[in-house]
């Protein structure tokens, strides 16, 4: 660069607003937003999650009004997590497979009453779980990985026949992105899209979704076995290259903030459509800081979720999700 200080003062485009909207290089919007909702048996319900504030488990009529608040928002998509009653949970998991469980009822209800948003779903066995692993156990308390991902490919299929448009499997079994494409090419859902939990890694900062899902009791151990480790990033190209090469249309980073180096990588690399999953512990951990004075709320929403943006996503699944849209709107 030959031209210097006082030709060159990089503060003249930042001076007013409408010069820093014009030079803004990354836009965040409504549409680039997953908006995760977690539902509950009943009618009428709403329970507030303690560790998540501000977040609660709907029942299925109300999920309905959420998802007609979304929209408004102009949120693209909606992601379903379920609260499974305990006695529903068992070792093998097989509520995943029942086609009028949680999942599939509020599937059917919000491809009905509001179609012009997306719903993805969750593909793992956690919520129907009684150890709250993600698969199934050996004796010795190890995650099987094939005779899981046998159960996953039923599951996507039973959500797939409810409406389901993105299914999104969160378990990290190998193999399973390829077995599910197949199936759901031999079902005739030729449209319905795979987003993989691609580098889904084994996080601190899961604590509260495994609360709002009601896993959190039952966990025995940790993850390790089959989520990634935290020091890894070759190891998350690979993962994403097996993903896709196995039909999966996007891949999705996870955790988020502590993962935007992993987000620009994959983006470098393999220039597909990326999404982070700015997960429970990040919000918990943004709504303490708002809580304690010590940051202002909108701010740092739309400060974080624009890194998503820059560092290469194409959108980010958030608990702000709503607050953010809204703001943008
Ligand atoms: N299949 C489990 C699953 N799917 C999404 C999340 C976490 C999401 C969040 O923390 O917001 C988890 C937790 C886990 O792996 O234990
Ligand atoms: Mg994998």
């Amino acid at each position: 660069m030959s031209a210097r200080y006082p030709q060159l003062r990089l503060r003249r485009t930042r001076a007013t607003p409408w010069s820093r909207r014009l030079h803004a290089e990354t836009l965040l919007t409504p549409a680039d937003l997953i908006w995760p909702l977690f539902v509950v048996e009943g009618k009428g319900v709403e329970q507030p999650i303690a560790s998540l504030p501000g977040v609660s488990r709907w029942s299925v009529d109300r999920i309905v009004e959420r998802a007609r608040e979304a929209r408004d928002a102009g949120i693209a998509c909606l992601a379903l997590f379920p609260y499974t009653q305990p006695e529903r949970r068992t070792a093998d998991g097989r509520e995943a497979l029942n086609p009028d469980n949680l999942m599939c009822r509020a599937t059917r209800a919000l491809k009905e009453a509001v179609p012009e948003i997306g719903v993805l779903t969750d593909v793992a066995l956690d919520p129907y779980t009684s150890h709250g692993h993600d698969g199934l156990l050996d004796e010795a308390g190890y995650v099987l990985n094939d005779a899981t991902a046998d159960m996953l490919v039923g599951q996507a299929l039973n959500q797939a026949a409810a409406g389901a448009d993105i299914i999104a499997p969160s378990d990290m079994m190998d193999g399973r992105v390829g077995l599910i494409r197949d199936a759901l090419e031999g079902d005739g859902r030729h449209n319905v899209q795979i987003m993989s939990y691609a580098a889904k890694y084994a996080s601190g900062f899961y604590g509260p979704f495994r609360d709002a899902v009601g896993s959190g009791g039952l966990l025995k151990g940790d993850k390790k076995t089959y989520q990634m480790d935290h020091a890894n990033a070759e190891e998350a190209l690979r993962e994403v290259a097996l993903d896709l090469a196995e039909g999966a249309d996007s891949v999705m980073v996870k955790p988020g903030l502590p993962y935007l180096d992993i987000i620009h990588r994959v983006k470098q690399r393999f220039e597909v459509p990326v999404f982070a999953y700015q997960v429970s512990g990040e919000y918990a951990m943004l709504e303490a800081a708002v809580a304690a004075g010590v940051a202002d709320r909108d701010a740092v929403v739309l400060e974080t979720l624009t890194a998503f943006k820059r560092a290469g996503c194409s959108g980010v699944l958030t608990y702000h999700a709503l607050h953010a849209a809204r703001l943008l709107g």
